[in-house]
């Protein structure tokens, strides 16, 4: 890791930091989330350290419902800090340069959605962004720049890749952890057994990890909707669209030619369920594979027999990466591949990094605790980038910047 990180900063300087409070918005309410708690541990030094703090951050994306102010934001990050965090509905114009102008150490300021500002969007390079209004307005009233905002960091806008280029900057905490934890399958050596448990709805994730990163799993173990894209390849006839969603068909369409590739190459590292759980009168049911005769059951789950595998695997080994779960975790009835693999992982005395927003959920859920695992990710686009060693343009400017 090159970049620097607040423990190469002199306290009490006045500085621009850049999270990523992205979160879900239900009619019109922000709700709080992990990220929250994550970058409330830097804001927190930062208060401690008497910096005086304007904070970045984008919600939604111009013409989502989920586009809105950081005015809520700014009251949950008070909450999480135990501390006044102030929000200014401007970003670079004069009502916010007025509001930074009265920072003094230990104050926060959150400054308006960096997507509703001049400059911030379209993605373009780093050196155009520095160029940008936004840009040249901001830099000048800081004495530093910090990047926090690792799950947005394969965004080339410029609250992300333009200040590193004009002042000095560093890496906040979660950047910190975050990079540290998800590069650590391309960095790290294990000696024994290498596991990767994948799920979730998104099949191009999936073929993307197990193309980039085949070489250094001994296991894929794969469940949700990648799971029976793969099980319809090896000539179950299993995989059904249930009600208007389209998870199934389209993904087989685009990707039958590619799973049915890695098949051949990779076959006999990858593990797909046994047994399967479907719903029938509002119960989980449980079948064999081979005893799936028809396209029409909704699979929503892997069974518990192939649960249980998956677990005794995650026991053997030395680092378990979870990504996407394992099936509906957040009906309880089909929770049990997901929750089953989490427990054993947390229970294990192994690495284990579990990412994608979706999948961290299932471990406050269900009664786990954070802290039996090595790192829980907040981030879902980046992790996978990670996982695929794609680099991240936000962390590529940190480490070129001093
Ligand atoms: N068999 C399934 N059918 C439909 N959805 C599923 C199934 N298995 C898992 N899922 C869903 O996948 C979601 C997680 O998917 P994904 O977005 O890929 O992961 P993440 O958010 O962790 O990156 C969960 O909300 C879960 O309900
Ligand atoms: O929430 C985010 O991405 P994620 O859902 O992939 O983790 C980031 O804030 C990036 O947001 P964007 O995908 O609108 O650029």
């Amino acid at each position: 890791m090159t970049f620097q990180t607040l423990d190469d900063l002199d306290d009490g300087q006045r500085v621009l930091v850049r999270l990523d409070l992205n979160s879900p918005v239900e009619d019109g309410e922000v709700q709080d989330n992990r990220r929250f708690g994550r970058h409330a541990a830097t804001i927190s030094e930062l208060v401690d350290r008497d910096f005086a703090v304007a904070v970045m951050a984008h919600q939604g994306r111009p013409g989502d419902e989920d586009f809105v102010s950081l005015s809520q934001h700014a009251d949950i990050l008070a909450d999480h800090i135990d501390h006044d965090v102030d929000h200014v509905a401007d970003t670079f114009g004069g009502e916010a340069l007025d509001a930074i102008d009265a920072l003094e150490g230990g104050d926060v300021l959150v400054l308006e959605n960096t997507r509703m500002a001049d400059g911030e969007l379209p993605e373009e390079e780093p050196e155009v962004k520095a160029e940008t209004e936004f840009v040249q307005t901001l830099a000048p009233e800081f004495d530093a720049y910090i990047n926090d905002a690792y799950s947005a960091a394969h965004r080339s806008h410029a609250s992300l890749v333009g200040f590193p280029l004009v002042m000095d900057a560093y890496a906040g905490r979660v950047m910190e952890t975050e990079y540290q934890a998800n590069t650590a399958i391309a960095e790290k050596e294990f000696d024994g057994q290498v596991t990767m448990a994948m799920g979730g709805t998104k099949a191009t994730d999936v073929i993307g990890v197990i193309d980039h990163i085949g070489d250094k799993i001994d296991d894929f173990v794969l469940g949700g909707i990648a799971g029976q894209l793969f099980l319809r390849a090896q000539g179950y006839p299993i995989g059904y669209d249930v009600g208007d969603m389209d998870l199934f068909t389209t993904q087989w369409e685009n990707n039958q030619e590619i799973i049915e590739d890695i098949l051949e190459e990779r076959g006999d590292q990858i593990t797909v369920a046994h047994d399967v759980a479907y719903g029938e009168d509002g119960e989980r049911v449980e079948v064999d594979v081979d005893d799936v005769d028809e396209k029409g059951l909704g699979i929503m789950d892997i069974g518990t027999d192939t649960a249980e595998d998956y677990a005794e695997l995650a026991r053997e080994s030395d680092a378990v990466f979870v990504k996407g779960a394992l099936g509906v975790f957040e009906d309880e009835k089909f929770s049990t591949g997901t929750v089953t693999v989490l427990e054993a992982v947390a229970e294990t005395d192994c690495f284990s990094v579990v990412g994608g927003g979706d999948t961290s959920r299932a471990i406050t859920m269900y009664g786990m605790s954070e802290d039996s695992f090595d790192h829980v990710s907040i981030a879902g686009g980046a992790y996978i980038r990670a996982l695929t060693g794609d680099a991240l343009i936000g962390v590529e400017v940190l480490q070129n910047a001093n």
